[in-house]
């Protein structure tokens, strides 16, 4: 598989009305590694990652992807290097499970292309790691919140993108979903896979991150190694909350409120 992909967002500027959303936010992805992207509700998460997928169109500076900038790219050959995995997405078809997952397959396969018996193990076993594979041939309108937002990580893996963008991946999930979620965005990053995720708990951050990036007055203020990045202090910042620092014995942190 070719993992070179790599993805730059370069001084993205981006206003909605009168409103500039982002002044000049920078943010890169690298094959194999895991970033997040933290910031406060508003801040300007989504339509950073959106505009690092050509879903929205910037005002000012540029997105990359393997080095060539994202206009020369079309839909399609975005989407065999980067998967998506949208906030809030409802599908309006009862398609099964299962099917909703095997349509990550078509920006690789093509729409004619017979889906082969290796997608549907393929499909299977992303299941099952997840947890969700008893709900294969259920209908995706008829799962709830947190086995919807599972199918479409699902969906987004079978995509076999080098690139995963994730907007709130956890957001919905329970505490184990969240956990194996994780530890299969880990296993991804061992096979070179670069991960970009939002999330907003700060903890998260510290779970498997690489790198931890803060979106504030539509800039990334701060980008770096967990623990040389996010403490109280830029938790207080960020949240304008009170907390305390638990550090476990390798430097991970948690935080509790004051
Ligand atoms: N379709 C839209 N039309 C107008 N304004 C919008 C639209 N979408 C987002 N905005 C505004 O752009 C700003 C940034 O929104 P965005 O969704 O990128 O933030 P976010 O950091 O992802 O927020 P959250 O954590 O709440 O999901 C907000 O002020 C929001 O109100």
């Amino acid at each position: 598989m070719d993992v070179s992909a790599s993805l730059e967002a370069a001084a993205l500027v981006f206003s909605r009305g009168e409103r500039r959303v982002l002044d000049g936010a920078s943010l890169a992805l690298a094959p194999g590694e895991i970033v997040s992207l933290l910031g406060a509700n508003g801040s300007g998460k989504t339509t950073l990652l959106r505009l690092m997928l050509g879903f929205l169109k910037p005002d000012g500076g540029a997105v990359a992807l393997d080095n060539r900038t994202l206009r020369a790219w079309s839909r399609r050959d975005i989407a065999r290097q980067v998967a998506y995995v949208a906030q809030n997405h409802v599908a309006p078809f009862p398609y099964r499970v299962r099917d909703v997952v095997l349509l990550g397959r078509l920006p690789q396969a093509g729409w004619l292309a017979p889906v082969a018996a290796r997608d549907f193990e393929a499909a299977d076993a992303l299941l099952e790691d997840l947890g969700i594979l008893p709900l294969a041939d259920r209908p995706y309108t008829e799962i709830s919140g947190g086995e919807r937002q599972l199918t479409l990580i699902a969906r987004a893996l079978a995509q076999g993108a080098n690139l995963l963008v994730m907007d709130e991946p956890m957001a919905g999930l329970d505490y184990g979903a969240q956990i194996r979620l994780m530890r299969l965005l880990q296993g991804l990053k061992r096979q070179g896979i670069g991960v970009l995720l939002s999330t907003h708990h700060p903890e998260h951050a510290f779970w498997a991150s690489d790198r931890i990036a803060l979106l504030e007055q539509g800039r990334v203020t701060v980008d770096g190694a967990p623990c040389d990045v996010l403490d109280a202090e830029a938790v207080e910042r960020l949240y304008r909350v009170q907390v305390k620092t638990l550090t476990a014995a390798d430097g991970r942190r948690a935080f509790l409120p004051e």
